[in-house]
């Protein structure tokens, strides 16, 4: 029988743990979200993030703004949030328009407000082994993995895509975690062999149904972490499902422990200013 990976008991787990440790805070947690422009599905998962936050008792601080917004007039609000004592977490949603320099954007959050982890510092952190935020989805990844008990030391690992948010940090932390990783992109040759050496194939490509059951290695596990219009993963469920020994759904896997991280990023950067009660 094949295991199935729900994200919800972990994203509960997080909660539960994040709930005590507000207690011994004497601050409420905030958290400023941009969006840039009118993407449907950017909007959805913004409100989603913005109603999580709301029931674990984090304040949320929206910005939605205009997709013919300048550089300038987005560095500004960046900076206005870096200086905010009150703000303790900046999410930048990913994509904001072609005419922006994302990067500049990101790397404009001050590091002890990047709880999504999407800074170079941050990302260069990680790899290094110190103590900065890991972007959300790829915390979401590795803390889905430890909750269902699957080993990491030593496992080959193989990683689809290596966007600067998801695939990269993903296969930098999960060498971190002492597993053997090969990254898989656009340029990469027969994709399907490499797959199929996989103990665990982790998708985040952005291209529904790419990872097909037959490339998978009979018994491996199979992690979707792709979100595409429509609720689509980047994974063939139906005929991965007969071939690994457990696999993350669509809705309900990567997803909403990526919200759960966030939260907790959020909580532990206002738990370092306040003061302990
Ligand atoms: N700066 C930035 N940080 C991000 O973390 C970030 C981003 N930009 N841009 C877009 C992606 C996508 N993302 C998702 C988070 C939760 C679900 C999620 O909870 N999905 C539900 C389904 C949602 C539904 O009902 O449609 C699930 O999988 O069960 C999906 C996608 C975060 N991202």
């Amino acid at each position: 029988m094949t295991k199935l990976l729900y994200g919800n008991p972990v994203a509960s787990e997080i909660q539960l743990r994040l709930l005590n440790y507000m207690k011994s805070i004497n601050k409420q947690p905030k958290i400023a979200t941009i969006i840039v422009g009118d993407d449907v599905s950017s909007h959805k998962y913004v409100n989603m993030k913005e109603m999580a936050s709301v029931k674990m008792g984090i304040e949320p601080l929206s910005f939605r703004l205009d997709k013919h917004i300048t550089q300038d007039e987005l560095i500004e609000l960046i900076d206005k949030l870096n200086s905010d004592y009150e703000v303790d977490g900046i999410l930048l949603q990913h994509p904001i328009p072609g005419h922006l320099n994302e990067r500049e954007a990101f790397d404009r959050i001050l590091l002890e407000k990047d709880v999504d982890g999407v800074t170079s510092t941050s990302f260069g952190d990680i790899a290094m082994g110190k103590n900065s935020f890991l972007s959300c989805t790829p915390a979401a990844i590795i803390e889905l993995i430890k909750y269902y008990d699957i080993e990491m030391k030593s496992k080959h690992i193989v990683v689809i895509g290596r966007s600067s948010i998801l695939g990269k940090p993903l296969s930098s932390a999960l060498i971190n975690e002492d597993a053997t990783v090969t990254t898989c992109h656009s340029y990469t040759r027969n994709v399907e062999e490499i797959v199929g050496q996989a103990d665990i194939v982790i998708a985040a490509v952005g291209k529904p149904k790419f990872v097909k059951g037959k490339w998978i290695k009979e018994g491996a596990i199979v992690i979707d972490a792709g979100y595409n219009p429509g609720n689509a993963g980047d994974v063939d469920y139906g005929s991965c499902l007969e071939k690994c020994s457990a696999i993350t759904p669509v809705p309900g896997g990567v997803g909403p422990v990526t919200i759960a991280k966030l939260l907790e990023h959020t909580v532990l950067a206002a738990g370092k200013k306040a003061k302990y009660i």
